[in-house]
Order: C-alpha cells, then structure tokens, then sequence
C-alpha cells in the first residue's frame, strides 16, 4: 500500500485540538487536546455530558469552525491553513452533516433535495436522480419522492436529510444527534436505518448521541469529559 493509499485508509484525524471561547474576562477551554481517528468505513459513537463539547468537535471535524490548535485532516488530507474556497471543496467532497432538525429546502421535493448536493458536485441530472430515488427507496420511501418537506412526517423527513447527506458517498459522516427530535419509536427505526445504510455504502461515521442504546449499536464509542476523549471503549 503506498503512503497515500495508507492515509486515505483514514477518514479523520484529529490531533491535540483545542477549542477556546472568551468567556467573561476569562477563557473557556471546550476542548483540551482531542485525539481522535476514524478509519474508514469505522462508525464512532460520540457521547458525554450536555455540555461536554460534542457539537463543538463535530464542528471543527467538519471544517464548519477552526481549532483554536491542533491537527484537522480530512480523507488524508491537511485542512489546517486551507482559506474557505479550498475549505469548502473539502468539505464537499469527504462529509455529509445530518443535524437533530432536518434543515431540507421546504420549496423542494424529497427527490430534489437528494438531487441537489449532486448536482452541485457535478454529477449530471439523470445519474443524480437515479442514487436519489434509490437512496430513498432504501429508506422506505418510494412513494414519498414527489412529496415536500411540509407534506411529510419527522421521521420521513429526517430519512430524506440522511440520504441527502450521504447522496455524494462522503467519507464520513459527521451527525449531531441525528434522530433526538422524533419519539423514541420513530427515533430507533430511523437510527436503525441510519446505520445499515452507512455500512452497506461502507461509509465512517462520528454520531453524537445521549441515548446508550444507540450509542452500542456502532462500532466505537468515544466518551468527552472535561474537553478531553477520556475513554474509547468497544461499543
Ligand atoms: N460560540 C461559542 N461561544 C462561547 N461558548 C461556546 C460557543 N459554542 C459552544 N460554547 C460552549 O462550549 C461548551 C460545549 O458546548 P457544545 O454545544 O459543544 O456541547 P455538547 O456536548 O454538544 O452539549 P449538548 O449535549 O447539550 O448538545 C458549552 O459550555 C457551550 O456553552
């Protein structure tokens, strides 16, 4: 294996990251040198205390804010020093983000949502449409294609922001308690669903999560207390 196939084997790697917010006077330390790696095709479940960082480190693995120090690389490749058009492709390019609310575009059918991100990468219209409806159909949603966002359920919804996320094969997908607004019924299917699809695109994924039955169900989990990874352990 050559040395960039070696690097590419990593879909995150984060090295001593620190994140810092004035606070007061003062300072606050989120984070406080996070080591943290992701091979691909690994899901990592992210947990720890209300306020312990998770969405903050979600942001700065996925180039949404910087570290205030530290290593961020991507798929192998360095993100530190990158300006923001170069920040952007990288982005585009290696993740998909599912959030707690779907943020779909309400004027758009569930089809056109899954399109777009697509479209944007260059992918042509008719093979952008073709890996929308199968994604979609995977999740249970063949007839909901034609349907906006308004017409559809939470539940659907998130379906629909879970393909859209992964319709460009990101090498990793970075999710912020992806099903916490849906009741726990709905929540389970979804999460369920969630993960079989990762795994069968062989795809990473760093999922911050409260609930310990979810967080069991992936192949890792990693623990944040007191702006450190304190404990890896096997899901
Ligand atoms: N932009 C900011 N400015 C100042 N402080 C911030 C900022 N963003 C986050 N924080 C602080 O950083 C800490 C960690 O917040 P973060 O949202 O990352 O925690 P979390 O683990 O995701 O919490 P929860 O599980 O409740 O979502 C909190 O004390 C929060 O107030």
């Amino acid at each position: 294996m050559s040395e960039g196939q070696a690097m590419n084997a990593i879909a995150l790697d984060l090295g001593g990251v620190w994140r810092r917010f004035p606070q007061g006077a003062g300072t606050l330390d989120v984070l406080r040198g996070v080591n943290l790696t992701i091979a691909r095709g690994e899901i990592v479940a992210l947990v720890g205390p209300s306020g312990a960082g998770k969405s903050t480190l979600l942001h700065i693995a996925g180039l949404l804010e910087p570290p205030t120090e530290g290593r961020v690389m991507i798929g192998g490749q360095q993100a530190n020093g990158l300006d923001d058009a170069q920040r952007t492709l990288l982005r585009r390019a290696h993740l998909g983000f599912v959030y707690q609310y779907h943020h779909l575009l309400p004027e758009f059918s569930a089809v056109e949502n899954v399109i777009l991100p697509q479209m944007i990468a260059g992918v042509s219209r008719g093979a952008a449409r073709k890996r929308a409806v199968s994604l979609l159909e995977s999740m249970g949603l063949a007839a909901r294609i034609d349907h906006r966002p308004g017409q559809l359920s939470g539940g659907e919804q998130q379906r629909v922001a879970i393909c859209r996320a992964l319709a460009n094969k990101p090498a990793l997908l970075l999710a912020d308690e992806p099903t916490g607004n849906l009741d726990p019924n709905t929540s389970e299917t979804v999460f369920a669903e969630l993960l079989r699809l990762v795994r069968d695109e062989g795809l990473s994924a760093l999922i911050a999560t409260h609930n310990p039955e979810l967080a069991r169900r992936m192949d890792r989990m990693v623990t944040l207390r007191d702006g450190l990874v304190c404990e890896v352990s096997p899901a």
